[in-house]
This record gives C-alpha cells, sequence and structure tokens, in this order.
C-alpha cells in the first residue's frame, strides 16, 4: 500500500463520534499506556507497604505478630541476646486475642499483683497514672488511647500532623527523608551529643515538635542490637520522667531512634560540665531531679511486666527539662526480666563507678543493681563528686567509699557539694545520705525498693525509723552485720534519741 493510499484510510472518518481513524488509533494507545502506568504504580505501592509490614514485625511491638513471638528466650537468655530468634519466629498476622497477649507481654502493668497495686496508688497515681488504671504511664499505645479519655485528658501528642500510614501501636515509623528534613540533613550544627552507640541530632518536625534523633553507628549488629532494646524496653511504656520514645526509622543499613526533645541539659553537665556556666544546680533542683528519677526506676522495676532493668543509670543518662524534671533515657543497655526471675545472667555492661558490686563479680543482674547506680547518682548529686576521680588523694577516689568514710568519722555534714551557694538544711542532707547509703548496701538484699526510696525522698519526717531499728537489731542477731554495710552507718546519720523519740511521739500523735 502506498503512503497516500494508507493516508487516505487513516483520515477516513470512522462510525465512533465520527473521529478519523488516526485519531482513534492514538487514542486507544494512549489509553493502553495509561492503564499500564497506572498498574505499575499500584503494584509499586502494594510492594512498599508490604515491605514496611514485612519490616516491622521483628520490633515486636506491632499488634498482630504470631504468638510464637512470646518464646522470648533462648537457652535461657533474654531474646535481645538473640534477635535473630524474633526474625525467626515471627510470621504470623492476626487475631485479637494475640495483640492483646502482645500488650500483656511487652509492657502492661501487672494488676494481678496486689501488692504492686498498692505501691501503685500510692507512687504512680500521683503521677497522673496507675499504669493498671489510669492516665498516662505504664500503658500501650491502644490503653493510652482509652484511659486518656476516660480521664478527659487532652489527647495533645507531639505525633499529631503527622502522616497517619506511618503510626506504629505507640508512635511513629519515620522515613529517611522524614529525618533528613527534621536535622536539616543531619547537620553538624544540630548535633547534641555523642554516645557509645551513635550520635544524637536536635530535630524538628513536619508538625513543628521539637525532636532528639539517635542515628546509631552502623557497627556491626551492635547498632541493630541496641535499637531493638530500646523500642523494646521504652517503646510502649509512658511515664512523666522517661525520656518518650516518639518512633524509629528502619531505612537500608540505617536505624535510628526518634525521642521527645528534652531541652534543659542533663544532670552530668549541670553538675560537672557546661551547663554550671548558668549557676551551680540548687539542692532543690537536685533533690527534685532524683525523687523524679526514682520514681522513673520504681515504674520500671515494679509497675509493668516484664520488669526493666535499665542498667547504665548515670548522671549523663539523667535529662533535665526547664522545670527540672528528670527524663531518664538512653535505654540502650537495658534488660527485661519476667517476674519470677530473681535474675539473669548476663555480660557486665554499665559505666564504671555505677556498677554495683554484685553484677560485677558475678554477672548476675536484677533490679538491685540500678538501685546500687541509683545510690551513687545520689552521692554524686549530694557532693558534687564524680563516682570515680583519679584527680583526688587515694582515699577519695571512688565517692562511695569516701562517703562512707566520712559519715564513719561522723562528718556527713561536710561532703556536701561545695559550690551549693546555699546549704541544704541537715535533716534533708541526712535523708539523702541515708538513703544513699542503703541503696549502695554491698548486700544486694538490704537495698530497698525503688517504691520505698521515693517515699524515703518524699517523707517529710526521718525515713524509716521503726524499719531501720527492726534492720539493725535483725541484722544484729544474724551476726552478719559488716562495718562496709548501712545500717552502723545509719546510725552514724541518724540524729540523737532524743530527737528521735520527740518526732516519733509526734508522728503517733497526729495519726492517732
Ligand atoms: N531526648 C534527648 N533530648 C535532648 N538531648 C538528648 C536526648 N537524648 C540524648 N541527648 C543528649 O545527646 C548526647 C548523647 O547521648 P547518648 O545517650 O547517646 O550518650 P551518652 O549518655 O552521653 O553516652 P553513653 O554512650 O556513655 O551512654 C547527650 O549529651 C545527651 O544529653
Amino acid at each position: 500500500m502506498s503512503s497516500e493510499s494508507l493516508n487516505t484510510e487513516l483520515s477516513k472518518k470512522t462510525s465512533f463520534l465520527g473521529l478519523k481513524l488516526w485519531v482513534l488509533i492514538g487514542i486507544c494507545v494512549g489509553a493502553f499506556i495509561i492503564l499500564i502506568l497506572c498498574i505499575l504504580s499500584l503494584w509499586v505501592t502494594l510492594r512498599r507497604k508490604s515491605r514496611r509490614t514485612l519490616d516491622k514485625y521483628p520490633l515486636s511491638q506491632i499488634p498482630n505478630v504470631s504468638k510464637d513471638i512470646t518464646v522470648d528466650r533462648v537457652g535461657g537468655q533474654n531474646f535481645h541476646d538473640h534477635p535473630e530468634s524474633l526474625f525467626l519466629t515471627v510470621h504470623d498476622k492476626s487475631s485479637d486475642r494475640n495483640s492483646e497477649k502482645m500488650l500483656v507481654h511487652l509492657g502492661m502493668s501487672k494488676s494481678s499483683d496486689a501488692d504492686n497495686i498498692s505501691q501503685c496508688s500510692s507512687i504512680y497515681h500521683q503521677e497522673r497514672g496507675c499504669s493498671s488504671q489510669s492516665g498516662e504511664e505504664g500503658s500501650s499505645g491502644t490503653i493510652l488511647k482509652q484511659s486518656s479519655l476516660s480521664y478527659g485528658l487532652p489527647m495533645a501528642s507531639p505525633l499529631i500532623g503527622l502522616p497517619e500510614i506511618s503510626h506504629l501501636g505507640w508512635g511513629h515509623w519515620f522515613t529517611l527523608r522524614d529525618l533528613q528534613l527534621a536535622t536539616n540533613r543531619f547537620s553538624s550544627e544540630n548535633v547534641l551529643g555523642e554516645g557509645g552507640y551513635g550520635v544524637v541530632y536536635k530535630g524538628r518536625l513536619i508538625n513543628g515538635t521539637e525532636v532528639a534523633v539517635k542515628k546509631l553507628l552502623n557497627n556491626m549488629g551492635q547498632a541493630e542490637k541496641e535499637f531493638r532494646v530500646e523500642v523494646e524496653a521504652i517503646g510502649h511504656v509512658r511515664h512523666k520522667n522517661l525520656v518518650r520514645l516518639l518512633g524509629y526509622c528502619i531505612e537500608g543499613v540505617h536505624r535510628m531512634l526518634v525521642y521527645e526533645y528534652v531541652n534543659n541539659g542533663n544532670l552530668e553537665q549541670w553538675l560537672h560540665g557546661a551547663m554550671r556556666q548558668h549557676g551551680a544546680l540548687n539542692w532543690e533542683a537536685r533533690m527534685k531531679v532524683l525523687l523524679g528519677t526514682a520514681k522513673a526506676l520504681a515504674y520500671l522495676h515494679e509497675a509493668i511486666e516484664p520488669k526493666v532493668v535499665h542498667r547504665d543509670i548515670k548522671s549523663s543518662n539523667i535529662l533535665i527539662d526547664n522545670e527540672f524534671n528528670s527524663k531518664v533515657s538512653d535505654f540502650g543497655l537495658a534488660k527485661l526480666l519476667d517476674s519470677g526471675e530473681s535474675h539473669i545472667t548476663t555480660r557486665v555492661m554499665g559505666t564504671f563507678g555505677y556498677v554495683a558490686p554484685e553484677y560485677a563479680n558475678t554477672g548476675m543482674l536484677n533490679e538491685k543493681s540500678d538501685i546500687y547506680s541509683f545510690g551513687v547518682l545520689l552521692l554524686e548529686s549530694v557532693t558534687g563528686r564524680d563516682p570515680v576521680d583519679y584527680g583526688r588523694p587515694a582515699n577519695e577516689v571512688n565517692l562511695v567509699e569516701w562517703l562512707k568514710l566520712m559519715v564513719g568519722n561522723r562528718r556527713a555534714e561536710e561532703v556536701v557539694d561545695p559550690n551549693l551557694e546555699v546549704k541544704p538544711a541537715t535533716r534533708s542532707l541526712k535523708r539523702a545520705l541515708l538513703v544513699a547509703i542503703r541503696c549502695v548496701d554491698p548486700d544486694s538484699e538490704k537495698r530497698p525498693k525503688m517504691s520505698q526510696v521515693v517515699q524515703m525522698l518524699e517523707a517529710d519526717e526521718f525515713p524509716y525509723r521503726e524499719d531501720r531499728r527492726n534492720r539493725k537489731s535483725r541484722t544484729a542477731s544474724m551476726e552478719i552485720e559488716s562495718m562496709s554495710g548501712s545500717a552502723d552507718l545509719e546510725s552514724k546519720i541518724e540524729p540523737s534519741e532524743s530527737h528521735a523519740s520527740e518526732s516519733n511521739q509526734r508522728v503517733r500523735g497526729s495519726t492517732d
């Protein structure tokens, strides 16, 4: 066929709307191309979605995962030591029952534990939220919503205004691009600090929320482990004195954690570092920070199941907001402990000077180890000294030993931080020392629980006078008290007996 006759054929009008043949062919080809493009883009979107869902499973924070995941022990170890076990076991779907199971498993309160409920009501209610019944604390995202509503609390959330599609059960799934935008491409100007496992950047999300983004170092599995542990330990919990994990980013080799931004430095900076330029932290602020820290630990140890042992309580991990509320951070070394487990045996990790002696010596870990570290933190705050300071005379290098020496020589009043402009009231100083000495008792069994520490720090009266007597007589009868134990030292801090009985009477009088 010649080109002329082809032209004539193509220019002929068809019966379809009287369009010419070549126009009709053009429309058909165009429509076909558009159809192919639509199918392609639909396929890409679906693939992305399904990859995301798959990626999310291993973190075990996501509802609808297999019940297999409750088998979280491998050879008696926490599954953090074997994160691969999660990858192997999680492959399932959906049943409401399983979701519930996950919530219980991953950190709902021990509502059946009567003992705990009473502590819960005495301590956690004050913070607006006993985990089992109220408020924000101790809940999964789902429970949080219900309880917040039932309390008529405002639902203000740092995540409002972010794409719905990226909401996890408890937080937000960020893309690398989201976080690049938030941190000005991880610019050095935004660096807040660098820890052992990564660099922390300040950022601002598209909804205006200020955040801290921890970009974990890509160090052969360690980042992955730290990442999982943090998500596992604090992703689903809420407490006023715990830094809130808002979400995370997993993309390629990148692992990032996104936290609420805490704007007033950390305790280490206030006691020994850059924040000192604002003046020495006063006594009341120190005690407020310590009390908040004690409450956070009481919550982790006693109000949730499995309990969380932080393992790295130290001043640089206590963030401070502008009202001097403390926010415990850095859960990269945390371990979860089921009820019924008295301890786990694990590699000794932590920071020199804060690690409990029994854990350092045997690797046997439980919450008592955090309590020891808390005692060191309290002594550090009272004295303004580092837990270990080689710049000092030999008998002062180790803070705990020096403190015991000073108290043993009845020189307790001399240990207070010389930088404090206003010295604390004697009663308040002694209370803090007494609590600290109990917490660093070499016998871990004799250390108080964190809920007791909270009560002691909050008490107006000298703490637990009766209890202390009982402890002393019990210990004496067992004839195992050593000079380094706390009971002997406590008597050196205690006010005189006449004063003691006077105040006891006063307390009794007021309760009769
Ligand atoms: N949510 C946050 N808000 C504000 N600053 C933060 C936040 N999280 C961490 N930082 C700061 O970032 C810095 C690094 O913190 P990171 O917890 O990674 O390490 P570190 O505690 O200093 O060291 P280590 O690795 O020994 O624990 C610290 O100065 C810390 O105060």
